[in-house]
């Protein structure tokens, strides 16, 4: 008896599983993408409240909009599994090595975000439920399938859905949407360009084998850098709007103006250097410096009151 469950409950995890491990599903949510995503989250919800956070919004806010956010990295694999196959970066993912196949990815992507959707719905509140899927509908939808393939400016108008999670945190705690949270998602929106480009940079012979039209591929590098440049420098500007508006105090504005200033100074030695070198250090200081940024919002928010 106790062989036949083994063999049973060994059969349904081979039909379920596959040829992968846990560690291949999890890899395709894109974990560590998605935790600097609740790092945004969280701030958004700090910023919304006074006092003490109220847990219920805050837990489950998070742990749903991890689940749909992940949903969305995973349709962005079964989506994208054939260029994945193709470039470099890309081809040791599960879908294109062949140990997840796109029905089980499907499968594991309705999921997370089916769970994760009814736990915003029913257990924070309906309007931070349909903006995150909004986010999973920008990303896997609008900017995955479409946008893409279609014109340079894709991670632009793309970012906006990496964007929202700040404003989704404050829905979370607050039920409605305002100026605040907006100037955060902002900032990441601003962020996004230098971030991905300076990837792309590096990546470039990937892009073009595909034919995906990222911008060092129909644009060149030099105009690439230019624009990384750029936005940097449009980021500063944009980093002193929460200090101007009075939502951030002055620890905030010596934090954002420094960690913009630096991110300035990369795009420099990028504009000016060898891209070899400096493509690759400049979109690793990105990630860095998003998250420096996020705990200096969260810092100054407890600081200054
Ligand atoms: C349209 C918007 C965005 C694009 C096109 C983009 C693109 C990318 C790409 C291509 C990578 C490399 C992944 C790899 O190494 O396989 C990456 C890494 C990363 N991105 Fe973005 N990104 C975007 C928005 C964001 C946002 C909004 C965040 C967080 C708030 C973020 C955080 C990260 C992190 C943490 C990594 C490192 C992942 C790792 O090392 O595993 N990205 N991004
Ligand atoms: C609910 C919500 C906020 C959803 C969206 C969140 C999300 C997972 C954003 C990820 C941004 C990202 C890593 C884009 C890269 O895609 P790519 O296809 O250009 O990169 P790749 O080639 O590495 O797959």
């Amino acid at each position: 008896m106790a062989r036949s469950i083994t063999v049973h409950s060994g059969s349904f995890r081979a039909w379920v599983m596959g040829e992968a491990n846990w560690a291949d599903y999890y890899q395709m949510t894109k974990p560590n993408v998605v935790m600097l995503l609740l790092l945004t989250a969280l701030v958004g919800m700090c910023i919304a409240s006074q006092g003490w956070l109220p847990w219920q919004p805050v837990v489950v806010g998070l742990v749903g909009i991890g689940l749909v956010s992940g949903a969305a990295a995973v349709l962005n694999h079964v989506v994208d599994r054939r260029i994945d196959e193709q470039m470099a970066r890309t081809h040791h993912r599960p879908i294109p090595r062949g140990v997840i196949d796109a029905p089980r990815a499907l499968g594991f992507a309705a999921i997370l975000g089916l769970v994760g959707t009814a736990l915003l719905w029913l257990l924070v509140n309906p309007l931070t439920a349909m903006l995150t899927v909004l986010g999973l509908v920008g990303y896997a939808g609008v900017y995955t399938l479409y946008l893409k393939r279609a014109t340079p400016q894709n991670i632009v108008i793309g970012g906006l859905a990496g964007a929202i999670p700040p404003l989704l945190g404050w829905t979370a705690v607050t039920g409605q949407i305002d100026a605040e949270p907006l100037l955060l998602v902002m900032l990441i929106f601003t962020w996004t360009p230098p971030h991905f480009w300076a990837l792309a940079i590096h990546r470039r012979n990937d892009y073009a084998r595909v034919n995906v039209p990222m911008l060092p591929v129909t644009h060149g590098v030099e105009f690439t850098k230019t624009a990384v440049l750029l936005y940097t420098l449009l980021l500063f500007v944009v980093g002193l709007i929460p200090f101007l508006a009075g939502m951030n105090g002055w620890l905030y504005l010596l934090g954002s103006s420094a960690l913009n200033l630096m991110f300035v100074y990369y795009a420099v030695r990028l504009k000016w250097g060898p891209e070899s070198v400096w493509a690759m250090k400049t979109f690793r200081f990105s990630i860095v410096h998003l998250m420096l940024l996020f705990m200096v919002i969260l810092v100054d928010h407890f600081v200054s009151g």
